[in-house]
């Protein structure tokens, strides 16, 4: 792989004797990785269940190896969201982020979600997950695969972070901020990353990095975590940028990650930074099978929360849900607890104790649960991905190898038997859409977007 020389010669005087080790990486084939999404399979449940080659990615444990002939993107289960495709390396910010069920989490640079779907795995559909990105175009990606791993808790944004700071101050327990660099760790992974290099240079990124920061430490409560990280290996973006947030926030500190699993320590002297700056991680792709990452986790002081987010009563009449309930009375087993919200005529449910966001870019304010239409409610695919067989009253529930599934997925018509009415189809007895039987034909509701080409 042909890098550019000025990279190459300042990597040359970073590394010194370990820069030879490092650049003949570049020459050896990059890993593929996949993490189980625990929402709906357990790790060891899945490797029985998939006839991959996996092997486990030693920092995350719900992430293993693939084989390249393995093609898990083309596979059902991929479909039924039981898995997310990942790069190895890209698994240890959400790792190492010690994310607790019914935390409020704000993931500030989202999409396309990889990190994410990792954080509202570890909620176990408790509390809330602020999805944030800027890019108009990018979030598309984020909410197809929030959506597809049936994350019911999730608030996805399109701010800015100071916009949403103005709103959210003190609110979150844990922040990532995945931040856009220049990508220096994903040459190997991805051609296009070298073109971007030059275009979105080092600098560049950097005034991004730090305008950003103090926005999430303002939205983090005392006492709360941030983990920052890149995938870069410029020494600016990451120590530097790091070094110069401390600098302006006394009240938060370096928590260090163990240096174990290949991590290596934070170099805080090509920059001339604090020493706690050693307990940050850089993953280097002659060391760990995997590109290369930095991460570094800060812990704001506790203390009292001086801006109390006012979370709003929200209220929809019964008379305006009563279509929703009587589609729930006849297809659904258990009762949706929480605040509906109605946008247009699509109704969701909002997780619990998110403030009022008026006025800022919502793209999801919570659960699509599906639309109000004339005298009927019409459930959403987001629903029938957020449920499992067992809460819904009828469904069709195929065996991997039934031709019916692939068919499923291009949108067909099945010509089957079951109960009158609305469906969950599933695969293995894990939900893949719905369906509507008339008259043993299985209408097809599948996303016409995420069907299989
Ligand atoms: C490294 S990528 C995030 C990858 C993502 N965390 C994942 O794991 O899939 C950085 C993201 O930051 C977004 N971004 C850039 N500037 C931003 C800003 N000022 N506020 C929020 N997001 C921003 C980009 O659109 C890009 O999607």
């Amino acid at each position: 792989m042909k890098l550019p020389v000025q990279f190459e010669e300042k990597m040359k005087n970073l590394l010194k004797e370990e820069f030879n080790q490092y650049v003949k990486s570049f020459e050896e084939k990059r890993h593929y990785g996949l993490r189980v999404n625990t929402l709906k399979i357990e790790p060891d449940q899945f490797k029985e269940r998939v006839d991959f080659q996996l092997s486990p990615v030693p920092w995350c444990k719900e992430g293993f190896y693939y084989s390249e002939e393995d093609k898990p993107a083309k596979h059902p289960y991929y479909y039924a969201g039981l898995y997310y495709i990942q790069e190895p390396s890209a698994m240890a910010p959400g790792a190492v982020l010690d994310v607790q069920p019914g935390d409020k989490v704000l993931d500030l640079c989202a999409a396309p979600g990889g990190k994410s779907t990792q954080l509202g795995a570890k909620l176990k559909q408790e509390g809330v997950l602020f999805a944030n990105d800027i890019s108009a175009t990018r979030i598309k990606a984020l909410i197809k695969n929030i959506e597809m791993a049936g994350i019911r808790n999730a608030v996805i944004t399109n701010e800015t972070p100071e916009r949403l700071s103005e709103r959210l101050e003190e609110y979150f327990d844990k922040i990532l901020v995945d931040a856009p660099c220049s990508g220096e760790g994903m040459f190997r992974k991805e051609p296009q990353a070298l073109k971007n290099w030059e275009s979105h240079g080092v600098e560049k990124c950097c005034s991004m990095q730090r305008n950003m920061l103090p926005y999430a430490a303002k939205m983090l409560k005392p006492g709360g975590y941030m983990l920052y990280s890149t995938c870069t290996f410029s020494p600016e973006e990451n120590e530097g940028s790091i070094e110069e947030f401390l600098k302006n926030h006394p009240d938060f500190e370096v928590v260090p990650i163990p240096h174990e699993n290949g991590f290596a320590p934070g170099r805080p002297e090509w920059i001339g930074g604090r020493e706690s700056l050693r307990g940050a991680v850089r993953l280097w792709p002659h060391k760990v099978k995997g590109e290369g990452h930095f991460l570094v986790l800060l812990h704001k002081k506790e203390g009292e929360i001086k801006n109390k987010v006012f979370i709003p009563k929200r209220e929809v009449s019964d008379k305006v849900l009563e279509d929703f309930y009587n589609f729930m009375k006849e297809n659904i087993n258990v009762k949706l607890e929480g605040d509906f919200k109605i946008h247009g005529d699509n109704l969701y449910l909002v997780p619990k104790d998110v403030p009022d966001l008026n006025g800022l870019r919502i793209i999801r304010s919570g659960w699509l649960l599906g639309s109000l239409k004339k005298n009927r409610f019409e459930p959403s695919h987001v629903m029938a991905m957020g449920l499992t067989k067992d809460m819904v009253k009828n469904s069709i529930d195929l065996p991997l190898e039934d031709p019916n599934v692939i068919r499923y997925l291009k949108g067909e018509t099945l010509q089957i038997e079951g109960h009158k009415g609305w469906n969950l189809v599933c695969v293995d007895g894990y939900p893949l859409g719905w369906g509507k039987m008339q008259q043993n034909m299985l209408k097809n509701k599948y996303y016409p977007s995420w069907r299989w080409m």
